[in-house]
């Protein structure tokens, strides 16, 4: 098997080029770094638009005080020219591609357990995880967690009834797909199987999955690599067994922050095998000993770990294995990301060499010392 990290580059298909910087002229209005929550938004629902209605009503906390007054067409054009500059043409049509695309499944597919698509915190996660959440310190979290690896955390999180709920909607979905004979797309394309819980109505459940109770997490442990702004996700579930996907193959994930969680059936196998965490020029170095780590999965447990934590899943070798992953992202952090050179407080490699480049001016210091002081003394 090779050892090669391999970054899921189509994820869930939605990747973007490098944004090019908007030109305005130095004298045109920008956008705000942060949103005016003080501001209520138009609602852009009625227009023609080639962007979805929603991007220009969250777009428009973010617009500069000077154009907050103006009639909503104004608003749309200012907008229009930035969204336009970031998605190219292609970018674009595959956006739209991939909206019909999910219109077309919430149309058909009739959800099993309605509960599961609005959350429920009482009915989703174990007492001991809602009370950690709900205190909202680094002690309460370290109470329930565990760190068998630097930057791995594991802990108990979905109830065993969640788990059966949400195994036996995946099940419902997939039957509906091969008795409509529907072309599904799967997660990533490292695997064959498995659905985007996303695509069939559960984006929304996820969405407060992760700010209310990912971030918080992500915001004590994972500060570096934009835990406290995570803003996006991409969720799904792989599956492992007879007649599914046997291992995962050494990789990255497209995410700043994964929550990982086992939601069962039975299996023997399947374990994750961790390799340090790297950037993308130091993807495929070496790993140290102690970088070396592999976790087991426990239905309704969870693994929590920086996305740029270089991972893969050993085969499952009996039985069937389905765990819900959640690739959380930041644009804030990838775009400053774009503009800096030194990951070591985050990858591995990089804290490798800033400590050698600090050993070395040290001996060098050292060096001019003792050469100065023989000097001296002559
Ligand atoms: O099989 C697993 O538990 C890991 C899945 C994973 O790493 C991924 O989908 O990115
Ligand atoms: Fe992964």
């Amino acid at each position: 098997m090779s050892l090669e990290p391999r970054t899921p580059a189509a994820a869930n298909g939605v990747v973007l080029e490098e944004p090019k910087r908007p030109a305005f002229a130095s004298s045109s209005p920008r956008l705000r770094l942060n949103p005016n929550n003080d501001h209520n938004p138009d609602n852009y629902d009625d227009m023609q638009l080639d962007f979805s209605p929603e991007i220009f009503t969250s777009l428009e906390r973010y617009l500069p005080a000077s154009m907050l007054g103006k009639p909503r067409y104004d608003k749309f054009k200012f907008m229009r020219e930035i969204l336009l500059k970031y998605f190219p043409p292609g970018e674009r049509n595959r956006i739209q591609k991939h909206r019909e695309y999910r219109q077309k499944i919430i149309s058909n597919y009739q959800p099993l357990h309605r509960g599961l698509y609005s959350m429920q915190p009482a009915a989703t996660f174990v007492t001991a995880f809602l009370k950690a959440v709900s205190e909202n310190t680094q002690e309460s979290f370290r109470r329930i967690m565990s760190e068998p690896s630097p930057g791995i955390f594991a802990f108990e999180m979905f109830q065993p009834r969640f788990c059966e709920l949400l195994l036996s909607e995946v099940e419902n979905f997939e039957n509906w797909v091969n008795e409509a004979k529907f072309k599904i797309m799967r997660p990533n394309t490292m695997n064959k199987y498995g659905a985007v819980l996303d695509d069939f109505g559960l984006e929304t459940m996820l969405d407060k999955l992760m700010e209310s109770f990912i971030r918080p997490i992500s915001k004590v442990f994972f500060p570096e690599v934009g835990g406290a702004t995570l803003d996006s996700h991409h969720g799904f579930v792989v599956e492992y067994g007879d007649n599914r996907d046997v291992d995962l193959g050494f990789h990255v994930d497209d995410s700043e922050v994964t929550l990982n969680v086992c939601l069962g059936k039975q299996f023997t196998g399947g374990e994750l095998y961790f390799r340090g965490t790297r950037c993308d020029k130091h993807v495929n170095s070496g790993s140290q000993s102690e970088e070396i780590f592999d976790y087991a999965h426990v239905p309704g447990y969870a693994v929590l770990h920086r996305g740029r934590h270089r991972h893969g899943a050993r085969a499952t070798t009996s039985g069937h294995r389905i765990n819900l992953i959640l690739w959380c992202r930041s644009s804030v952090f990838r775009e400053m990301k774009k503009y800096r050179k030194d990951f070591s407080s985050w990858c591995g490699e990089c804290l490798h060499e800033k400590k050698e480049r600090q050993r070395k001016s040290i001996g060098a210091t050292k060096q001019e010392l003792l050469r100065r002081d023989g000097e001296s003394a002559l």
